[in-house]
């Protein structure tokens, strides 16, 4: 047991402790966005639970159909010096939550790229579920390693073509600065090695290893998120190596569909978490698009995918097949709205033009900062046992 006061220590957007009091009530938080229904008895499987959409999805699918599952991530437990991560701390209580409802959950926390994962998981889906009905695929992760050759592929954040520049937001001491932030291009094997990180294989070989297993149940679904995002943010983002994976993404649900398992991706949405903070530029456009339209939280947006997986609302999809949970962002008033503001920042009126105060804080909620109520000068408990 170990109790301390914990501040927030770090660099740009990156946090070296998490305050866990803090990561709990946001869990809760959550959990009370969510309108509970009508309990479903299906069980879904949940890769990436801790932290951003997948974390949104597992609150959501609990605390408004009641599902049983399993949530897979990778977070790291307290050290002598440091807290644990926050995604340990959001699964601790997302783990209390789930018992308090009467809900079976598990939280695996492992590699979900390693095989030794997905028989670790398998084999709980076998005793606790009896099989699966949903599939959420939610990783998002700075490299893998292929268990099949011992590989590791680096996921890189690059132009396609041609070379760009892009504003971004950074913060000096808490206040906002623009910045104009050069995306180099990407080679070729760096392409690759982004499609292999962020693509749609190691989805797809957790299809496959349920399938050998006789683990999917009758009617199951799957769907992995996928995201397109402005013009604005284009050419590092959609068109970019990261891009190239999400396009394979889409692939993998295609040719899953074509072998006959019901498998989508959903575009989601911008939102802030760990892994969209880090991409130059969109912390510029979230704060605009806050400002000017305000963003459907992705519990919201959980929400709506989890009537849609259920059959309690018709599948909201696109020509290619993928569900849309974007609509309210990509609304061409909206873009319009924001291609002019995005046009106009400068240094001097960044704080203006863009809700930079509550990207800021947004950014430290993501390591259980600056959420209402929660006491940062008393002594938390930091050493969480993994649930
Ligand atoms: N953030 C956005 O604006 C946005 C918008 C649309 C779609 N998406 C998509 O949503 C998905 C999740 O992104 P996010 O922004 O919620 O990210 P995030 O950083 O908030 O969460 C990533 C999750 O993946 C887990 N993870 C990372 N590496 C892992 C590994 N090797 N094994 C097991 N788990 C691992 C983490 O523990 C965490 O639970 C991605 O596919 C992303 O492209 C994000």
């Amino acid at each position: 047991m170990t109790q301390r006061v914990v501040k927030p220590v770090g660099r740009g957007f990156l946090f070296l402790d998490s305050h866990p009091a803090g990561c709990a009530r946001i869990v809760r938080n959550m959990a009370g966005q969510v309108e509970q229904r009508t309990p479903e008895r299906c069980t879904a499987l949940v890769i990436g639970s801790s932290s951003g959409y997948g974390l949104a999805t597992t609150i959501a699918g609990l605390a408004r159909y009641g599902i049983d599952g399993i949530g897979v991530c990778f977070e790291k437990a307290a050290t002598a010096r440091r807290t644990a991560t926050a995604g340990w701390y959001r699964t601790a209580e997302t783990a209390a939550l789930a018992a308090e409802l009467g809900r079976s959950w598990s939280f695996v926390n492992a590699d979900a790229f390693a095989d030794t994962t997905k028989d670790e998981v398998l084999d709980l889906v076998a005793e606790q579920l009896g099989g699966i009905d949903h599939l959420i695929y939610s990783v998002a992760a700075p490299r893998r390693v292929d268990p099949r050759n011992g590989e590791t592929y680096q996921s890189a954040l690059k132009a396609i073509g041609a070379a760009h520049t892009t504003k971004s937001l950074a913060f000096d001491d808490g206040a906002p600065v623009l910045q104009n932030i050069g995306i180099e291009v990407a080679t070729e094997d760096e392409i690759a090695q982004t499609v292999k990180v962020m693509g749609g294989e190691d989805w797809a070989r957790w299809i496959t290893a349920l399938q050998d297993r006789d683990l999917l149940k009758p009617g199951f679904n799957t769907v992995a998120l996928t995201y397109i995002g402005s013009e604005l943010t284009g050419p590092l983002y959609r068109q970019g190596s990261i891009g190239a994976a999400k396009a394979d993404l889409e692939q993998t649900a295609l040719k899953l569909a074509k072998d006959g398992v019901t498998a989508m991706t959903s575009v989601n949405g911008a939102a802030v978490t760990q892994a969209s903070s880090a991409i130059p530029g969109i912390g510029l456009y979230v704060s605009i698009l806050h400002k000017l339209a305000g963003l459907q939280t992705p519990v919201e947006q959980s929400i709506a995918l989890w009537d849609q997986l259920t059959g309690e609302a018709p599948l909201d999809l696109d020509d290619e097949g993928r569900i849309r949970l974007d609509r309210w962002e990509l609304n061409d008033d909206v873009q319009s709205a924001i291609r002019t503001q995005w046009q106009s920042a400068s240094a001097t009126n960044i704080a203006e033009v863009a809700d930079t105060a509550w990207f800021f804080s947004e950014v430290r909620r993501l390591y259980g900062f600056d959420v209402p109520d929660v006491d940062y000068e008393a002594e938390t408990e930091v050493d969480v046992e993994w649930p």
